[in-house]
């Protein structure tokens, strides 16, 4: 399924060849709403060094735009890795290991991009190959309760051709089917836990639930950096729970490059947001703006922002409660001399589909019945040209619905330049799910400075915000001089 070379940005992890876009086509319009539906990562597999750095800076705190000098304020926080646990610690205990694997499925179920199951691996593998027991833990999507086509076991006999063992998997995540495969899990064993979003108290971090994941196990890595930011039961609950509680290569590997990006960037430093999960992602654009000397908006971010404008929407993307802080977020760039940039032209479409009828109409002219569906042409031309001027760009978020060809235009068009100013030198920086795999598509992820895992757990780092999942996680022991 994968093809084995791997590119140096990719640092070992062998290349998904699978198509990420056309296996969206026939997905329903909930679904890309919703989920984040195509997965990629670079570096994670690379380095799983025990000995690399532990030292894992967590906690940022505000600095400000206008200076050239770095950033200040960022407070370093070791915790402990896995790394640091002896083959003593790790043989014959039973490790619960909290990964993200919420990767895209199709109609059928087929996993359209494993790079996050591929980024797993690592830590799972040093597990393993230390006699340890394996207990994995991870969400699918956004269930709400049980929900069969969010569950995980499609991911099983691609994670077990990744391990070389037979992974099993349990129908439940808590109880007593699940407390019996443990038990029977051998040394170096892998059992899968279903979705663990199908019980609600996982996102309530709900300690008695969080009580229950941890009964089966030992101990706890956290290797989900995607879902960092996220205070759930199954990353910061079960820290009460179960000691050590350590973090896996993959989280530290993001944290150790993202916090070093971002506590002193070269300037100018401009952040790009688009995307679809605009409630999540709207807030941290007030943050973004004591940090970033330019911020570029696009995807299903901008709709809420007209509306605000008082402009029609037609049947756009809109966050009707988020209105007043679109407002408000206007305001406080103007004050702030942020160059905060709107795309003054939209490619519209007349239904969400692939074969949608669309053309190409000014912003403040969206007729009803109409979506937007990605940045027009001249907007491209401003984004490219702001862009020119940057040392430093983070991207989290499409600038439209990439998956489908006729709206993937704006996307590619900011990932070619990106591609092209990371070759000048420029840190480019590109978090998230779709936002990776749009530069993937076009095939310029190998040039930029680096490709994360998690979106909304960079930006959160990015807005200086403790990652719960991190936070929580045991603090290394110093080491002696
Ligand atoms: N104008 C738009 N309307 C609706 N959805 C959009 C629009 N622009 C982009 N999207 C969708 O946003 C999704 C990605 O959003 P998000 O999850 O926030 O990004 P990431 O996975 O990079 O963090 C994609 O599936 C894309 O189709
Ligand atoms: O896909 C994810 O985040 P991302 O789209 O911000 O990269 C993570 O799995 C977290 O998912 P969530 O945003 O449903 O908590």
């Amino acid at each position: 399924m994968a093809s084995t070379a791997a590119s140096p940005a990719f640092c070992g992890i062998p290349k998904a060849s699978t198509s990420t876009s056309r296996s969206y086509l026939n997905a329903p319009t909930s679904h890309f709403i919703e989920r984040t539906p195509i997965r990629r990562l670079g570096f994670a597999a690379a380095a799983v060094d025990p000995l690399l750095c532990y030292h894992v800076a967590t906690k940022m705190q505000s600095f400000n735009s206008s200076s050239a000098k770095p950033l200040r304020g960022v407070v370093s926080m070791a915790k402990k890795s896995v790394g640091d646990l002896t083959s003593g610690d790790l043989k014959g205990k039973k490790v619960f290991v909290r990964v993200d694997l919420n990767v895209p499925l199709d109609d059928k179920q087929n996993i359209t991009d494993d790079t996050r199951i591929r980024a797993a691996i690592p830590t799972i593998k040093h597990l393993i190959s230390n006699g340890a027991k394996v207990i994995l833990s991870s969400h699918l999507g956004r269930p709400k309760g049980v929900t069969p086509k969010y569950s995980l076991a499609p991911l099983v006999p691609r994670l077990s051709e990744l391990l070389g063992i037979q992974v099993v998997k349990a129908d439940d995540c808590i109880g007593p089917e699940v407390e019996k495969l443990v038990a029977e899990l051998p040394e170096g064993g892998v059992l899968l836990l279903e979705n663990v979003r199908f019980y609600k108290e996982e996102e309530k971090n709900e300690p008695e639930f969080a009580k229950k994941l941890a009964s089966v196990a030992d101990l706890f890595v956290n290797d989900a950096f995607g879902t960092a930011h996220r205070a759930h039961a199954s990353t910061e609950g079960v820290t009460k729970f179960l000691k050590p509680s350590v973090a896996g290569f993959l989280l530290q590997k993001e944290l150790d490059y993202l916090v070093g990006a971002v506590s002193s960037p070269k300037r100018p430093f401009a952040a790009i947001v688009g995307g679809s999960k605009v409630s999540s992602k709207i807030g941290v654009i007030e943050s973004l703006l004591e940090k970033c000397d330019i911020l570029l908006l696009g995807g299903g971010m901008i709709f809420t922002f007209y509306k605000a404008q008082g402009l029609s929407v037609g049947s756009s993307l809109v966050e009707e409660d988020k209105l007043d802080l679109a407002t408000t977020l206007l305001a406080k760039a103007k004050d702030k001399g942020v160059n905060l940039l709107l795309p003054t032209d939209v490619v519209i479409a007349d239904k969400f589909a692939p074969d949608a009828d669309s053309k190409v109409v000014p912003s403040s002219a969206i007729p009803d019945g109409w979506m937007g569906l990605d940045i027009g042409p001249d907007s491209i031309k401003t984004f490219n040209d702001a862009l020119e001027t940057t040392n430093t760009v983070i991207w989290n978020g499409p600038m439209g619905v990439f998956e489908f060809d006729k709206f993937a235009v704006g996307t590619e068009a900011i990932a070619n330049k990106l591609a092209e100013l990371s070759k000048k030198g420029v840190t480019t920086i590109i978090g998230g799910g779709d936002s990776v795999a749009a530069v993937e598509k076009v095939g310029v992820a190998n040039v930029m400075s680096h490709i994360s895992t998690g979106g909304g757990a960079s930006l959160e780092l990015l807005e200086g915000k403790e990652l719960p999942g991190v936070l929580a996680l045991d603090e290394a022991v110093p080491v002696a001089a």
